[in-house]
């Protein structure tokens, strides 16, 4: 039995479509009318100079044949565009070829509204990780504590993780070292398909068509790390050895959090696992330089991430800003401590107990700040959707059956801000709808 879209579904997804670039593509099928159901949904967004994805998102049924989909093109670098030229090699470029810049280049300043403002430091819950290979009683005080970080904050601190302060140096080290690298040598990893295993680029995800943001960015996938190994940068020359050896470690740390989790949504233990299958990591390197009014734009703009659990570390210099209680509270810098937070799969399998949390990154007028954030989420084809446990007659399921790629491809492609690419997928028993900030 195919789903039925409500006429205010209906309105949201016409409201994507307009979002992306105003008419519907011929790809495109938004039915109006209560009774009918919607196969594919293929958005087509505009083609902006350094973000230029088509993304497609399916909605149901999950076997929708992928051909229908749209696939992203590689399309050029567009030099006519406000931004072409100069502003697509990168904020590093940029701040290197001009360090005594004083204005901020126009196509970064931000909207008013997202133009951060001063914010209170954020208690983030602090989690000793020890705590979950102890006794069985104090097994159950680490799930507890990490249960209900997950439900209050959606973020925590993890202290005694278990992975050695100098690997987590190396890969800060190894990752400075790419930016290092000329922007000859960085572009070659470049690409405007988002579902490309390894890609350097800028920007991305900006709120409006021609506003950048202050980053530059490496994202690669990392576990299973034969399959796009020998596609990493093998310039720094260390850099595949040190972020595998990194990555290897993350993923594991990564899956003994969400055995805990499981445990404290009164799932199996390893329930979260086996709904990977495979499994995938992704992991972004994120440089943001010094700017010359860090008051005027973002480095990253509010957002949730796709996957379950993204585990974040960063250099000495501070700038996460976290959503809370519809505050934006700035996260302290630790030494030695990962920064957790749920992602838009965790949400959907919890069944919306636990949310994905919005967060940003603000820039600075000093300091280069670099973070690494590796997310883990179920391999490429699963289809999320809530955990069968917790759907029941007291509690609907609050989203539709997704395919896990085609989430990711909407997800990162789409220029709305904060949750709204979880929208398309809640169901009316989802009354959460989440306002973009
Ligand atoms: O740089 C940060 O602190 C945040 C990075 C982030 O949110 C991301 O890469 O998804
Ligand atoms: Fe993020």
């Amino acid at each position: 039995m195919p789903p039925v879209y409500s006429s205010s579904e209906n309105t949201i997804l016409k409201e994507i479509a307009h979002q992306n670039g105003g008419a519907l593509s011929r790809n495109m099928q938004v039915v109006s009318t209560q009774t009918q159901s919607i196969g594919t949904i293929c958005c087509m967004l505009p083609i902006s100079r350094l973000t230029f994805c088509t993304s497609s998102l399916v909605m149901a049924p999950i076997a929708s044949p992928s051909s229908q989909l749209t696939t992203p093109t590689n399309t050029p670098f567009d030099e006519q565009q406000p931004g072409g030229g100069e502003c697509r090699k990168g904020v590093k470029y940029l701040v290197d070829a001009a360090p005594n810049m004083r204005t901020l280049p126009s196509e970064y300043i931000m909207p008013q509204p997202l133009i951060p403002s001063s914010v209170n430091a954020a208690p983030i819950p602090i989690v000793d990780l020890s705590g979950l290979d102890g006794a069985v009683e104090r097994r159950m005080i680490a799930v507890q504590a990490i249960s209900s970080a997950c439900a209050e904050w959606g973020f925590f601190r993890i202290i005694n993780h278990g992975i050695d302060i100098s690997l987590m140096d190396e890969m800060l080290e190894t990752v400075k070292g790419f930016f290092n690298l000329s922007w000859e040598e960085k572009m070659k990893y470049a690409s405007d398909d988002v579902m490309n295993p390894v890609r350097y680029g800028t920007s991305l995800n900006t709120p409006k068509k021609h506003t950048l943001v202050w980053r530059d960015y490496l994202r690669h996938f990392g576990y299973p790390i034969h399959k796009s190994f020998h596609l990493w940068p093998n310039n720094p020359p260390n850099y595949r050895f040190i972020a595998k050896a990194y990555l290897e470690e993350v993923w594991k740390l990564a899956l003994k959090i969400a055995e805990a989790i499981s445990e404290g949504l009164g799932l199996e233990r390893d329930y979260i696992e086996k709904s990977l299958g495979e499994g995938s990591q992704i992991v972004a390197c994120n440089y943001y330089p010094p700017c010359p009014e860090p008051n005027r734009t973002l480095g990253l703009v509010g957002h949730s991430d796709h996957g379950g659990l993204t585990i974040l570390m960063q250099n000495d210099v501070e700038g996460l800003q976290v959503k809370h209680d519809e505050n934006w509270v700035a996260v302290p810098h630790v030494p030695g401590t990962f920064v957790v937070n749920i992602g838009d799969y965790l949400e959907i399998l919890s069944n919306g107990r636990y949310k994905s949390v919005e967060h940003r990154a603000i820039v600075n007028a000093e300091k280069t700040r670099i973070s690494v954030a590796a997310a883990l989420g179920p391999e490429m084809m699963a289809t999320v959707a809530p955990a069968s446990p917790l759907v029941d007659e007291k509690s609907e399921s609050k989203f539709r059956p997704i395919i896990y790629k085609d989430y990711m491809r909407y997800q990162q492609s789409t220029p709305l801000r904060g949750k709204s690419a979880l929208q398309p997928i809640m169901t009316m028993a989802n009354n959460s709808i989440a306002k973009p900030s």
